[in-house]
């Protein structure tokens, strides 16, 4: 396997069925890797054209945040898309109600569900565990579940609290900063007792866009609507003229900032995309280079 692989996703992945032989007590060797039927991956951080597996067939993403500090509207769109972008469904997790009063919850539940439709949300606290029955029902046997979100939005809390282990360690809080220490560094796949699996994933800092126009047009399908109208085929909808989009967010009928977040994400994608075509490109040349200079070689040995 290692010698036929092209790349990172043909390795092993968290979520990933495998066949493999036993060679000892504690030693075994993979020799495949059973067809995925989903991949969630993000752009690897701090390399243009590359992507970083998060899991593989999983059938829900758990996209929390927490209600405290960590809210973000704009990232919720980016989690979104990238579960778009792989047909996982979506299920958002405003969590550590606690710590913040009814009314605040009511409005930043307002504000999820006014700019996100048809994404099923669900309020929880680790602490009170208001919320809990909410999310078991969701929970069904034999789908796979992933847990997406910051460090410190209290997954590993959660994984513990609904397998009722201390699977995951947690950290206190540093009270000054409010961010969880980097505790989860490491994925771990859980079956519950009702037989869903759930997996823990360490807390990200960059939820890149990797190759996502699909994603992005289920993320934004208001956008994906009103684009049909546009007067061509190929508008990018940013300063074009005859473009449907722009003039619905002129007359109010998209949110600006909905419009705005949506040009960032397309044009990251765009980004990504053309970076991969560059680097194939650049390894084409490079093949083409080695097999001139092998010629070379063997003519000089002739
Ligand atoms: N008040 C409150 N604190 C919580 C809640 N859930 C988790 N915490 C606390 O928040 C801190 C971080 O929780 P974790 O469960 O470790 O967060 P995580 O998302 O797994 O973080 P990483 O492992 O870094 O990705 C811990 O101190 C938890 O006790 C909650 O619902 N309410
Ligand atoms: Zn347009």
């Amino acid at each position: 396997m290692r010698f036929s692989a092209n790349g990172r996703e043909d390795f092993p992945a968290v979520g990933d069925w495998v066949s493999f032989i036993f060679c000892g007590v504690d030693f075994a060797i993979i020799n495949e890797v059973l067809p995925r039927y989903s991949i969630i991956k993000r752009k690897a951080v701090g390399k243009n054209s590359e992507v970083q597996i998060i899991g593989t067939n999983i059938d829900f993403a758990l996209i929390m945040q927490s209600a405290n500090r960590d809210f973000n509207i704009n990232r919720l769109e980016r989690y979104l898309t990238l579960c778009n972008s792989s047909k996982i469904s979506p299920i958002i997790l405003l969590t550590k109600t606690d710590l913040i009063s009814k009314e605040e919850l009511s409005v930043l539940s307002g504000e999820i569900k006014q700019r996100i439709e048809n994404v099923p949300f669900i309020a929880i606290s680790n602490e009170t565990e208001s919320g809990y029955k909410e999310l078991k029902q969701v929970l069904k046997s034999g789908k796979t579940y992933c847990m997406l979100g910051s460090s410190g939005v209290g997954k590993s809390t959660l994984l513990n609290h609904l397998s009722g282990k201390n699977i995951m360690k947690t950290k206190a809080i540093s009270a000054s900063s409010d961010r969880g220490r980097h505790v989860s560094s490491h994925r771990e796949l859980t079956v519950l007792d009702n037989g869903s699996i759930l997996i823990d994933n360490p807390g990200m800092r960059e939820v890149g866009i990797a190759d996502s126009s699909n994603g992005l047009d289920t993320t934004y399908d208001k956008i994906a609507d009103f684009a049909k109208q546009c007067r061509f085929k190929d508008c990018n909808h940013d300063n074009d003229t005859g473009c449907a989009v722009i003039e619905a967010v002129e007359n109010g009928e998209i949110e600006k900032s909905y419009y705005q977040n949506y040009l960032k994400l397309f044009k990251e994608s765009a980004h990504f995309e053309s970076s991969v075509q560059e680097k194939r490109k650049k390894d084409k040349d490079f093949g083409k280079m080695l097999k001139n200079y092998k010629k070379i070689q063997k003519r000089n040995k002739d």
